[in-house]
């Protein structure tokens, strides 16, 4: 055993594998458990497919992160292909620095689980080591050492592998194909090419706890349907149905239950080590690598990142999106409790909290909006954006195909300044500054099949403030130093029917001598 790790090491750390599909409540589970009473010291790992770390931001701005975690952000690729090596290394990396109970590991909705769990074998170490011309000394030396201790398996274990479904898109994502004879039929057609379906079928049939999420947007007859569609795709995976992905930790975190002699002896079990090709990835550094074929290509899932230093009007924004998607916006925890306590008996989807004139659309109605506009292919958008009556909290748009969650989120840090928190990701924030408007911007990712990037660009261009009502806004925020002045200004010029993200003192005019001063701001 090297001598390195020798002492440092006893017990592997145990490790919790999140999957699920695109915005199907990861990241909502993982904030949940880590604020949480766990009593463990746990080391997240967040893997974005996109360049945009929005899970790693989120989780960050949502939750005060305590000292004794540790959070590691993998972007830009998946860690069941591109990113496999990096998670290896990472995970090498905690189990040496000794200081974590306990693993946490998002993957991208785009993941194959079980390709994850190869990354436990010495087959993986090997082959990555045998196959990799271009790797770095320090890369080389860690792949030996994991093979002379016998595998990855001896500094980590899976613990229990979670697949999050989404109750509200699940029925409609699966059922794209009769799935069921697509996939056990006798077609005789040999090769085929996977679908979303085949995707989802693989994060559900590798699963130890499936937790169907959003359950109280849908009807009582489509939880039956999704239920006996999982369970005849996994009998025995324990079963959990939940609304904000709120569970008991015990049934997610240190439940033994990942079995690695079943799961070596699933069908497909390291097949995706003979399947591995020349791609850019771990060892990349100086050049090409050997990994799996990607999401990307596999499903045809590519993304796009929409990007201004304009903002949004609100009214056009609003009056863009609307009959498109089920716009939930959410603005604080009460509501949010009461929302799931609401079961759904109605044709719509009830969770729309839209209260203005136009007709409430069924569900059809909306997906056939969606697939006519340029948002056609979106399965997934996530992001940040900028509000032209709004310019002290940053807003957080948030779409899982038909439903879009608008909320808003921390100051921009413009407005707090670079929080010491951070780290190194005060790094990646002073990046984001620019200008007099700091890091005020809109950043959304999307993610989806054949993505028209130029399409969805064009339509959202189009809801940004015009050259003439952006000159406008930045007199007034010239002219008023005080931020709390210059949000009740900008609300009165540009109409905006979002829900209100921040309380004001109830003295008004108390406001007339206030400097800046974000303590006095409350969000909502
Ligand atoms: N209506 C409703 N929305 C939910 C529920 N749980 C999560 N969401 C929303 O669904 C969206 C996606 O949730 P996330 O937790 O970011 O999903 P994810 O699986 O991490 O997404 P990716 O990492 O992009 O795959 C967010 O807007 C959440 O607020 C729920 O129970 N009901």
């Amino acid at each position: 055993m090297p001598t390195e790790f020798k002492s440092k090491i006893s017990e592997p750390i145990p490790i919790t594998l999140l999957s699920g599909f695109l915005g199907s409540g990861k990241t909502t589970l993982l904030e949940h458990i880590l604020t949480s009473s766990h009593g463990l010291k746990i080391a997240v790992i967040i893997n974005d497919v996109s360049q945009l770390n929005i899970d790693a931001a989120l989780v960050q701005g949502h939750k005060v992160t305590k000292k004794e975690e540790k959070l590691i952000s993998l972007q830009n690729g998946c860690i069941c292909c591109t990113l496999r090596g990096d998670l290896l290394e990472e995970l090498v990396n905690l189990a040496k620095a000794g200081k974590f109970q306990y693993i946490i590991v998002e993957s991208t909705g785009i993941s194959e689980p079980m390709q994850v769990a190869e990354t436990f074998t010495t087959a993986f170490s090997e082959t990555l080591l045998q196959s990799q011309p271009n790797l770095l000394q320090h890369e080389e030396k860690v792949l030996r050492d994991i093979i002379d201790l016998g595998g990855l398996n001896s500094l980590t274990k899976l613990d229990t592998c979670v697949t999050v479904v989404d109750a509200i898109n699940f029925l409609s994502n699966i059922e794209t194909t009769n799935f069921l004879i697509d996939r056990y039929g006798d077609h005789g057609s040999g090769e085929k090419e996977r679908t979303i379906t085949d995707l989802l079928v693989d994060q559900i049939e590798f699963a130890d706890v499936i937790i169907i999420n959003k359950i109280s947007a849908i009807k009582k007859k489509n939880q039956l349907k999704i239920e006996n569609i999982i369970r005849s795709l996994n009998p025995v995976a324990k079963l959990l149905k939940t609304n904000y992905s709120k569970v008991d930790v015990k049934e997610v975190v240190n439940t033994k239950l990942f079995d690695y002699e079943k799961a070596t002896t699933s069908a497909g079990w390291l097949q995706s080590l003979n399947e591995m090709e020349i791609r850019e990835g771990f060892g990349s550094k100086n050049g090409s690598s050997l990994t799996p074929k990607p999401e990307t290509e596999e499903y045809g899932i590519n993304n796009f990142i929409y990007r201004s230093r304009k903002p949004f009007h609100p009214e056009r924004l609003y009056n863009m999106i609307r009959d498109k998607f089920v716009v939930i916006e959410r603005t604080g925890i009460e509501e949010e409790e009461e929302e799931e306590e609401e079961e759904s008996t109605e044709d719509e989807l009830t969770e729309s909290e839209d209260e203005c004139d136009m007709p409430e659309l069924t569900e059809k109605q909306y997906l056939s909006n969606k697939r006519n506009s340029a948002f056609a292919g979106v399965l997934r958008s996530k992001g940040f954006l900028w509000l032209a009556s709004r310019y002290i909290i940053r807003g957080e748009w948030s779409s899982a195909g038909s439903m879009l969650t608008f909320n808003g989120g921390i100051p921009w840090f413009a407005v707090t300044g670079v929080p010491l928190f951070v780290g190194q990701a005060a790094k990646l924030i002073e990046r984001d500054m620019q200008g007099k408007h700091g890091d005020r911007r809109n950043e959304i990712v999307f993610i989806g099949i054949n993505l028209d990037k130029h399409a969805l660009t064009e339509v959202l261009d189009s809801c940004l403030v015009t050259d003439k009502e952006f000159k406008e806004m930045e007199e007034i925020i010239e002219k008023e130093k005080n931020l709390l002045k210059i949000e009740k200004i900008l609300k009165n010029v540009f109409l905006d029917g979002f829900e209100t993200w921040i309380k004001f003192d109830e003295e008004e005019d108390s406001l007339e001598d206030t400097e800046v001063d974000t303590g006095r701001v409350d969000t909502a």
